[in-house]
């Protein structure tokens, strides 16, 4: 699966890219956007680290790397950042675009199950199983260390991730996620519909389930965890102290910070994301 590059655009000595390619899960052409740190572009240089940061709601491969301020820091540790798109496109599933927080841009990186949606709405496989292997067959990515972060339905998708396949990623951060989705409005609706009424499948997409499952400490080293106070969708669809407890009963290590004054936006990822880049550095270099 060949990579086409649409975009470049030179940033703290490396570059911001924007691809294209065929992709098999998926089934369609789907965008990807890659930062690549100076330290990646060097003649001879050695593969480097990567983050995958999965985006939000509404959002495309395209927001994150607009809108974080988070090259700059990639920059410094020599980290290569990620962005997946949030749900395949152009599918033409009928009644996709209906919804914002359904269908197109809100893909909830999973695998659905259920017709029409299972066809092409495969966002995990894209990102555990394939995307790793085209980046790495066509760029100076070493995938074998890559860390996962992400923001509400990312943060979802990436604490969800982490947990569902083990030993792939190195560390997981999230950013105001949505932490218990079996009990919130977004996840309700977005479960039932990929993933059919039966509520004992959704425990397996559930972060606060999946954790509470867990026979041991999945991330001995912790996990960290950013939610604004002001977030006008903390108490009704991204519940931390849900996970915060779930975290409590098995042991695992949890850095959840509360700040005052902050909401669900842009500005609060950009006030927090050198934190958690620097934590997902700690996690990759480590054993380097
Ligand atoms: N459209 C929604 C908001 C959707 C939203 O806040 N999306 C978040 C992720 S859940 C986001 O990152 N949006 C893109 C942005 O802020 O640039 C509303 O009207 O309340």
């Amino acid at each position: 699966m060949a990579l086409e590059l649409l975009a470049s655009h030179g940033c703290f000595g490396g570059q911001q890219r924007f691809y294209r390619f065929d992709s098999g899960a998926i089934g369609r052409p789907m965008r990807v956007g890659v930062y690549l740190p100076p330290q990646a572009l060097a003649p001879g240089a050695a593969p480097v680290p990567a983050v995958f940061f999965l985006a939000g709601l509404t959002c495309s491969e395209e927001t994150f790397a607009i809108k974080a301020g988070a090259q700059r820091v990639a920059a410094d540790l020599g980290l290569a950042l990620v962005t997946p798109d949030t749900s395949p496109r152009g599918a033409g599933v009928p009644g996709e675009d209906a919804d914002w927080d359904f269908g197109l841009a809100a893909g909830f990186y999973l695998n659905a199950t259920q017709a029409p949606w299972a066809t092409h709405y495969r966002m995990e496989d894209h990102i555990v199983h394939e995307l790793p292997g085209v980046l790495a067959q066509q760029l100076p990515l070493d995938v074998a260390r890559l860390g996962l972060c992400g923001h509400s339905m990312g943060g979802h998708g990436a604490l969800t991730l982490a947990l569902r396949h083990p030993g792939r990623f190195a560390a997981v951060t999230a950013l105001a996620p949505i932490c218990a989705p079996s009990q919130v409005p977004w996840g309700e609706k977005a479960f039932s519909g990929y993933l059919g009424p039966d509520r004992s499948a959704w425990t397996a997409h559930d972060a606060s389930a999946l954790m509470a499952a867990q026979e041991r400490v999945p991330y001995p080293d912790g996990i960290l965890i950013d939610q604004g106070l002001d977030d006008k969708f903390l108490a009704s669809q991204l519940r931390p102290e849900v996970f915060e407890a779930a975290c409590a009963a098995i042991g695992q290590p949890l850095t959840l910070r509360r700040h005052a004054g902050q909401d669900h936006g842009y500005f609060f990822i950009q006030s927090h994301i050198e934190d958690h880049l620097r934590w997902q550095a700690r996690a990759l270099n480590s054993g380097a």
